[in-house]
């Protein structure tokens, strides 16, 4: 079986793969000596690697990895009709990504950006306007894996947590949970919004005027998962409504340097960087070991994303 990967994931778990005593070629992307060496893989380990082949001449491609937690950029009819598998990073970012996520909520109320531009003019001024987190309520759009550890970290905050999804089932760790069609009282009674949802065709522009409308002035929005979720242009209309913005996705990434968001004295632009850790290689390794086990002896990978055209 030749398996193609795209990240080195260290000598530890190649060595795992190949003590497992299969007849596995293990061959890193950037060892192929040709583009024409690609095709005749059964397994393929990826993150944007589809535009840079034919996905035409492929011949036993069975099984495809990306090494994202998103999935918007597979292309969907390839894996539907060649009946390949697809998996992705189910949960290797969520503890880096959590973590971020609440030192922007910090950085928005304690007015950090105020503060180093003091120090950078050797200013020592107090700020008076420095805000509690304790006693918020700081909503979820999307009650998934990354919401579900970002939230668990924000109870040690005494926050109230409200989360939006599908249908509006409960969750673990939510208090309260909402459908999209139901949730107005969301809109207006978060401090604090979330946007963590995947790309998808339901999720383009469901944040825009109209809900910015909703939100009370002085709530902080930050919109993490995907920038299509969000309608930038509104974004930009109400962002004086804010305590502040953050944005780490954009619906154009690199966010080009004439979007009038950059000119927003009260949003923190954060270039996709909200998944980076020193562990995100262990974490993805241990995935992808299990995967390519399950897939090596039965056939299948250990989880899978089932119905890849719901999109996520
Ligand atoms: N900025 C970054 O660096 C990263 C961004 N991401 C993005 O974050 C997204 C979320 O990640 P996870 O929490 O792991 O995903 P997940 O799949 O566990 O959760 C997705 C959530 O969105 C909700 N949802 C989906 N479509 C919806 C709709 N039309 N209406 C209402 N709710 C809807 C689902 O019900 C679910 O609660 C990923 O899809 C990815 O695009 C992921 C990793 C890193
Ligand atoms: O996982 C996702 O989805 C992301 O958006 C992450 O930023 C990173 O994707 P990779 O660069 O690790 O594929």
């Amino acid at each position: 079986m030749k398996v193609i990967l795209n990240r080195d994931l260290g000598q530890k778990k190649i060595d795992m793969i190949r003590d497992l005593g299969y007849d596995v070629e293990l061959i890193l992307e950037k060892d192929l000596k040709s583009r024409d060496d690609y095709y005749d893989a059964d397994v393929w380990f990826t993150y944007q690697g589809f535009s840079k082949v034919d996905m035409d001449r492929w011949t036993n491609l069975k099984y495809i990895h990306t090494t994202s937690r998103g999935i918007d950029q597979v292309p969907k009819d390839f894996v539907v009709d060649r009946g390949c598998y697809l998996s992705c990073n189910t949960t290797g970012y969520s503890v880096p990504m959590a973590e971020s996520i609440i030192m922007y909520i910090l950085e928005v109320f304690k007015n950090t950006r105020t503060m180093f531009d003091k120090q950078d003019k050797r200013l020592w001024k107090m700020d008076s306007n420095w805000i509690e987190l304790a006693g918020k309520r700081v909503g979820f759009l999307g009650t998934g894996n990354i919401s579900y550890q970002t939230a668990k970290r924000l109870r040690a905050f005494d926050v109230e947590i409200w989360g939006v999804n599908t249908n509006g089932r409960s969750v673990e760790g939510f208090d309260r949970t909402f459908s999209l069609g139901e949730s107005d009282e969301f809109f207006k009674e978060c401090d604090v919004i979330i946007g963590l949802m995947p790309a998808t065709e339901k999720t383009s522009g469901l944040i825009d005027g109209s809900k910015f409308e909703l939100m009370k002035k002085g709530t902080t929005f930050l919109n993490i998962g995907r920038g299509n979720l969000v309608n930038h242009q509104d974004l930009v209309k109400y962002g004086p409504k804010f305590r502040g913005i953050v944005i780490d996705v954009a619906d154009c990434e690199p966010l080009p340097a004439d979007s009038p968001l950059w000119d927003l004295d009260n949003i923190i632009v954060s270039p996709h960087n909200s998944w980076v850790s020193e562990n995100n290689i262990e974490r993805l390794g241990d995935i992808v070991y299990e995967n390519l086990k399950s897939f090596i002896e039965t056939g299948r990978p250990k989880t899978w994303v089932e119905d890849i055209n719901r999109g996520y």
